[in-house]
């Protein structure tokens, strides 16, 4: 899955490269690694800048001058538009449901972290996500970080084991609260107070917005809204501002409600159907996919798999089939499963794995 491949293993020393976004979780990570003991280098991926705007640059960079640690920065905004924002956009105009931290973390952030802490000679990589991670037979894992409400474990199920290794979570026992609390009582105001950033970076605002903004005018345009008898409802604005599982803003007036149960790219045309449990999937296939350890994971019938980043949980048991995808088996059945979508499997609060969604059934 990984692009940056180097050669051989690292000696181990003490000297950790952490990601730096400017955020409260970074700039209290980089407090964290040095209280540890660590000696630390901080540097900031320029990924993508709204209207130009470096503040977070400035502000890891003045942090690191206070703290008295070295500061790097690296210009990915190119790789960062070509892996992941036209990613983005392409998975929707393909009538698919785009990951795209989910991604960039394990094919771009990640990759980098380790190709330029290996050009440095730093054995250790660390970033402010909210996760733990443990060896069980000698197989390093991502855990759920301590603090319910923040663990993003659900990001890192693609990291690969020479990563993990070498890999240091200082937010992983905390609580956000308690994140902000340090940082205030280090005098560190700014970063204390900084917002949580929400959801993707370069998309903060529904993405049909920003699709309007980004495909070329005459790509999307509008079509028909079919039941599952395939008798037409009414007009869509075009289907890739549709996704499964879609109740809200079909415009389509009747005295029920109506879900997107799929949508055609090919025919520019939307099913609906106004019952929950025409959207329900009872298997879904998986290409891209990760597992930590097969062994713990394949062939159990005690796996968790997540496709939501939150308030979702169904036991399944994952196979591998004959042409190299893993089938997944739930349970019970699922709603709202969309291709390009994540699954993410857990046992207990222990990552097992994951990949992303072809089909469903
Ligand atoms: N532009 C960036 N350059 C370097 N590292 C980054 C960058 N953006 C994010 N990271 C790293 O990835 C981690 C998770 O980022 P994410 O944006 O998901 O979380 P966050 O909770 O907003 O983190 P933070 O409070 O540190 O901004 C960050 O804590 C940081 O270590």
């Amino acid at each position: 899955m990984n692009r940056y491949q180097t050669n051989g293993p690292m000696e181990k020393n003490n000297k950790v490269l952490l990601g730096m976004s400017g955020g409260t979780d970074s700039s209290v990570a980089a407090m964290l690694l040095q209280d540890a003991g660590y000696e630390v280098t901080g540097i900031t991926f320029r990924f993508y800048e709204k209207d130009f705007q470096t503040e977070y640059l400035e502000d890891a960079r003045h942090l690191c001058e206070q703290l008295g640690i070295r500061h790097l920065t690296y210009d990915a905004r190119e790789v960062f538009e070509e892996q992941i924002i036209h990613y983005f956009i392409q998975e929707y105009m393909n009538g698919r449901t785009p990951v795209p931290c989910t991604l960039c973390n394990n094919q771009l952030k990640w990759p980098l972290l380790k190709e330029i802490a290996d050009r440095e000679g730093i054995y250790h990589l660390a970033t402010g996500h909210y996760v733990r991670k443990q060896t069980v037979n000698g197989r390093w894992f991502i855990r759920s970080g301590a603090d319910p409400d923040k663990d993003q474990s659900f990001f890192l199920w693609g990291l690969p084991q020479d990563l993990l290794e070498r890999a240091l979570f200082p937010m992983g026992e905390l609580t956000k609260v308690r994140v902000r609390e340090i940082a205030a009582e280090r005098g560190q105001l700014k970063a204390a107070r900084k917002r949580d950033s929400l959801g993707v970076c370069f998309c903060p605002m529904d993405y049909r917005t920003f699709l309007k903004s980004h495909v070329p005018e005459g790509q999307i345009s509008p079509g028909e809204f079919l039941d599952e008898e395939g008798r037409k409802l009414g007009q869509h604005e075009g289907y890739p501002f549709y996704t499964i599982g879609q109740r809200r803003g079909l415009g389509i007036w009747l005295n029920k409600t109506l879900f997107v149960k799929e949508t055609l790219p090919e025919q520019n045309r939307v099913i609906v159907c106004d019952n929950l449990r025409a959207l329900e999937k009872q298997e879904m296939l998986l290409t891209d996919w990760n597992l930590i350890d097969p062994e713990t994971a394949l062939n159990h019938p005690d796996v968790i798999v997540k496709i939501r980043y939150r308030k979702q949980a169904n036991r399944c048991t994952v196979t591998c089939t004959g042409d190299g995808c893993l089938h997944v088996n739930l349970h019970e059945p699922l709603a709202s499963v969309a291709p390009g979508q994540a699954a993410v499997f857990y046992r207990d609060d222990l990552v097992l794995g994951g990949g992303i969604i072809a089909t469903s059934r």
